[in-house]
């Protein structure tokens, strides 16, 4: 791989605006045979989603993917989307446990319309025998798979049954992999991105490093249907976790899924914990999102989503940590 780059160095090339108002372009997605009102979804971690905050984008018109760290909760959860005539999306690990798992809701015919296989080395066997015993007890779920950060690793999964497949090792804010082990895709998420979506003949989730509206239009730019958010979507007043206040100002937590405060111990750490100022409400958040990238469909001279993927861009600099520190 050569010419890296990640979201910093990038800057997308304006082309004539076709439209009078950035309200006429449209943002919507369409993915897994569900039209959602952005291309965007908050990480499936404990911080950031909750069963309320599920049910309120499923409600209205987001897409959404529950996280696994409660997992006796899920059976109740799926029950509960599905008894709203709400979309059911939830996650799974490939332990021992989460096999029987799939066989149970399986069992009570519980099929929920999108299944994300989350783990840290998504290109492994543990993956694609996951997939493979998904799609044999669920058909009708959509399957995501994740997390990789090469071509060979998308296609692997793509051809083990995958419906999409999800990118990015190490990019994340609260992301250790990089330092830990040496390995991943931080400091050049974006730039892994394209080379894995070229590979790709599914859709693509580009997941972690978005520290900007703009990132959202640069990941569609280099070839994501969908784009993970974590940070950005923490501190919110609906986000899951604890308020702190410090100088009269309110900060909320935010810890990786790989952290000691999620697994609690010590063990295979590669996430950490950073306090995020509050943010107001969720909903504010997601209408300025869904501006922003109205005017940057504006900017690619375009009216939809798509126009976005076809526009000139520019490598301006280059940087390793995207901003981030290590504590
Ligand atoms: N996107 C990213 O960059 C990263 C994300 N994460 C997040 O952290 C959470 C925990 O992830 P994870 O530890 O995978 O989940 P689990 O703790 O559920 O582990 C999944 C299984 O995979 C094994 N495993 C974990 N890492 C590796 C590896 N590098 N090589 C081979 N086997 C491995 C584990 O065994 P054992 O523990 O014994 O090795 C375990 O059996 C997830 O939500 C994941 O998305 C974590 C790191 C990076
Ligand atoms: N290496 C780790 N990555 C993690 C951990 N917990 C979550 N994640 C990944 O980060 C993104 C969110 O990134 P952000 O830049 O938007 O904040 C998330 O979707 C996961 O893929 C972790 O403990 N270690």
């Amino acid at each position: 791989m050569d010419n890296v780059f990640d979201y910093e160095d990038i800057q997308l090339i304006p082309a004539k605006s076709v439209v009078n108002s950035r309200s006429e372009c449209d943002t919507t997605v369409t993915f897994g045979g569900h039209t959602f009102k952005l291309p965007v979804v908050p990480a499936n971690m404990q911080t950031i989603i909750d069963e309320k905050i599920a049910i309120f984008l499923a409600e209205n018109g987001y897409f959404y993917i529950m996280h696994r760290f409660q997992p006796e909760k899920r059976i109740d959860f799926i029950k509960d989307m599905k008894r709203r005539g709400l979309y059911a999306s939830i996650s799974v690990g490939v332990k021992e446990q989460e096999y029987s798992f799939v066989e149970q809701i399986a069992a009570e015919q519980l099929s929920p319309e999108f299944i994300t296989i989350d783990i840290a080395h998504g290109h492994s066997n543990a993956v694609i025998e996951m997939i493979q015993h998904i799609k044999k007890h669920l058909p009708n779920s959509f399957v995501i798979a994740g997390n990789v950060g090469t071509p060979e690793a998308v296609r692997e999964l793509e051809n083990a049954g995958a419906d999409a497949t999800k990118v990015g090792i190490g990019p994340g804010k609260v992301c250790i992999t990089k330092i830990k082990t040496g390995f991943g895709t931080g400091g050049w998420q974006l730039a892994a991105l394209r080379w894995c979506a070229k590979a790709a003949t599914k859709p693509v989730i580009a997941d972690g490093g978005i520290r900007t509206h703009g990132d959202i239009a640069k990941s569609i730019r280099f070839g994501a249907t969908m784009v993970m958010i974590g940070s950005l979507f923490a501190g919110h007043e609906e986000s899951p976790g604890e308020t702190y206040e410090q100088d009269g100002k309110c900060f909320k937590e935010y810890f990786g899924s790989a952290s000691e405060f999620q697994k609690g111990e010590r063990r295979n750490v590669e996430g950490k914990k950073m306090y995020v100022e509050h943010k107001g409400s969720l909903k504010d958040t997601l209408i300025e999102m869904e501006q922003d990238l109205q005017s940057s469909i504006s900017y690619a001279g375009g009216k939809k989503l798509d126009s976005i993927r076809h526009v000139d861009y520019v490598i301006v600099k280059s940087s390793i940590f995207n901003g981030d520190r290590v504590y």
